[in-house]
């Protein structure tokens, strides 16, 4: 039975992945890591998890978390995860990386755009991109795994068999997406704040946003050529849940048949993502590990829409199909 660390279990993602390792056989909680010093009980701190687990949320040094566990959940910001990863892969543990420190496989783009310096320089690029509809082979055999950020999931599932399969142009691609408020993590900026965002609508991050150079990146391997999409997220008042609308240039002859075989030949045998005939909205998804996508040929231009769980298979759902991948089980484990 793998013994699994969860660090960072205050936040969000801890709590979403509490609440799937509680469907969980394959695998027992035996560490969840705060900087708190009082010990909180879990069911203080995450309410809705009363009567599921009966731990603590302890203040643990490395050398307790690997005398502890096995495999270890970074639900930290970023920078502040690479620092302690680098330490809990040098005392054997197998890691999901939540935070968006490994993504990138380029030091000198991770530093442009997260401002500031890397903490393990020297596995940059070596790790892999924990999206296993693309990169499945490598996730298992890997004792670092970089999970992928919400945004880019619900592009890239939408854009990536459409470029692979040559039916779009690697030019001039707009992905357009909204977001959930619990994106922003559960202590957030004041924008991101009640009485900020609701009953309001706003694009934000425009032309800055770091995830760009990470959905440019993983299309790029897909398409085999540059990619640089043009992507506007926006916050949209809800709880949870993504929705990208991925416009982008059809190659000669194609037309919306050629987009939907092609989604639903890639993704026939993948458990959590399914093509639709109708449009997606984000409570079809809510607390699933699914992606739902369609494709539209408007205008003479291919529409891609996408909805994820920014929280399940955007990190949480994502984090345990990495989690199952690496640990030899069933991929599906914890999810369904
Ligand atoms: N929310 C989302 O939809 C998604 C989030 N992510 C990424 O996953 C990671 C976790 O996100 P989320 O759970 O939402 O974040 P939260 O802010 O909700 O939780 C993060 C936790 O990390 C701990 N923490 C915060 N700052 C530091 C620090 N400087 N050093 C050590 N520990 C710290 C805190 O726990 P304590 O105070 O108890 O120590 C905090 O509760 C982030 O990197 C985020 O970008 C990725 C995809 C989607
Ligand atoms: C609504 C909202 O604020 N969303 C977050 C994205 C969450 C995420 O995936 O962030 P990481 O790449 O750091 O893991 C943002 O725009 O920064």
């Amino acid at each position: 039975m793998a013994r699994v660390a969860i660090i960072g279990a205050s936040g969000y993602t801890g709590l979403e992945l509490l609440r799937l390792f509680a469907r969980h056989p394959g695998m027992e909680v035996t560490a969840l890591v705060t900087r708190q010093t009082d010990a909180p009980y879990v069911a203080d701190v995450h309410p809705s998890l009363r009567g599921a687990f009966d731990l603590r949320l302890e203040a643990l040094s490395l050398a307790e978390i690997g005398e502890r566990a096995d495999y270890a959940f970074a639900c930290l910001p970023h920078a502040a995860s690479a620092a302690l990863i680098a330490q809990l892969l040098d005392a054997g543990l197998k890691v999901v990386d939540l935070s968006a420190d490994y993504r990138l496989t380029s030091r000198e783009v991770y530093e442009q755009w997260y401002k500031v310096t890397h903490p393990d320089p020297d596995r940059i690029g070596k790790v892999a991109y924990g999206l296993p509809e693309l990169y499945r082979s490598r996730i298992r055999e890997s004792e670092l795994v970089a999970n992928p950020g919400c945004y880019p999931t619900s592009a890239i599932l939408a854009l990536a068999p459409l470029l692979k399969a040559g039916l779009v142009s690697a030019e001039g691609i707009i992905v357009d997406s909204k977001s959930g408020v619990s994106g922003a993590g559960r202590d957030p900026k004041p924008a991101f704040h009640f009485p900020e965002c609701n009953e309001s609508f706003a694009a934000y991050g425009v032309g800055t946003h770091r995830h760009m150079p990470e959905i440019d990146q993983v299309l790029t391997d897909a398409a085999g050529q540059g990619v640089e999409v043009l992507f506007t997220p926006h916050l949209v008042p809800m709880d949870r849940g993504i929705l990208s609308t991925s416009y982008a240039t059809l190659a000669d002859g194609v037309d919306q048949n050629k987009l939907m075989d092609a989604l639903r030949d890639f993704y026939r045998d993948e458990p959590f993502v399914q093509v639709i005939d109708g449009l997606p909205a984000t409570k079809h998804v809510a607390g699933t590990n699914n992606c739902h996508i369609t494709a539209r040929v408007a205008r003479g231009r291919a529409v891609v829409v996408s909805v994820i769980d920014n929280l399940i298979k955007g990190a949480a759902g994502a984090a345990v199909q990495n989690f199952n991948l690496m640990s030899g089980q069933d991929e599906t484990l914890g999810l369904t």
